[in-house]
């Protein structure tokens, strides 16, 4: 048995919103066909690279969720345990959610754009509780009373997201173990941005892609061992993340 835990990260498929290129965050939007696809898809290239989770961790929202049932069906691992956290959420983009980003880009320019998108520590104007893309009430986010988010920037999601990675899946990443984390394109920049030890400024050039799995052995560290992450399927998944980056021109 190998001394190192795998870790496998997928970032949910194309959800509706992602389709309509809307700034999503906390709300709660489902997966389009082409995103169950990607889903089911990456869920295939874990049964071919012979990647067999052994637990799954998920945020609470449903774009996630399905994208990990789906995968999981398709490697016949539907009946492992799962874990599922508000700390693994997509980072709450505030009163952007539901704008359109290409909108965005043009009512406040490339400047402000990319520092709201993709900024460590700059997050949106926060949202009104009265917003209909709030969260604010919601029985999911109950028991976080003062840490419930209006908006995040991406160092808000690291501090919000290390404790959970930190206790509850560093706990599952024992020796010869397979943990998947099925969440979303900032929660996870978070997560590599921790692993391969990203500067605050170059995290600004890392996108993920939607439903392809980005692997890494972790050490009893949990340091990433070789080359760090990889996806099974390098040239589409670098595609995958040029287009990301492009979202809104
Ligand atoms: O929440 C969203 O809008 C997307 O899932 C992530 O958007 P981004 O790639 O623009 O941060």
């Amino acid at each position: 048995m190998s001394e190192n835990a795998t870790l496998v990260l997928l970032r949910h498929g194309e959800s509706d919103w992602n389709a309509k290129n809307l700034f999503t965050g906390w709300v709660d939007v489902d997966l389009t066909e082409k995103g169950r696809a990607e889903a089911l898809a990456g869920g295939q290239q874990l049964r071919e690279a012979g990647l067999l989770p052994d637990v799954v961790h998920t945020s609470l929202l449903r774009r996630a969720i399905t994208t990990a049932h789906l995968a999981l069906d398709a490697v016949d691992r539907h009946w492992i345990p799962v874990r599922r956290s508000w700390r693994l959420n997509e980072r709450h983009y505030g009163a952007l959610q539901g704008k359109d980003k290409k909108q965005t880009l043009a009512e406040f320019g490339e400047e402000q754009f990319m520092l709201w998108r993709r900024s460590f520590d700059v997050p949106p104007p926060p949202i009104d509780d009265g917003s209909e893309f709030s969260q604010a009430g919601l029985p999911q986010y109950a028991d976080l009373g003062d840490e419930m988010p209006r908006t995040e920037c991406l160092k808000d999601v690291i501090a919000r997201l290390l404790p959970y990675w930190n206790s509850d899946v560093a706990a599952d990443l024992t020796p010869g173990r397979t943990v998947l984390v099925a969440a979303h394109g900032n929660s996870l920049r978070a997560i590599v941005k921790h692993l391969d030890g990203i500067s605050d400024d170059d995290i600004a050039g890392l996108n993920i892609p939607t439903g392809m799995p980005l692997v890494y052995e972790l050490d009893a560290d949990l340091r990433p061992t070789g080359d760090g992450g990889r996806y099974l399927d390098p040239a589409a998944a670098a595609a995958a993340a040029a287009a990301v980056a492009n979202q809104g021109r």
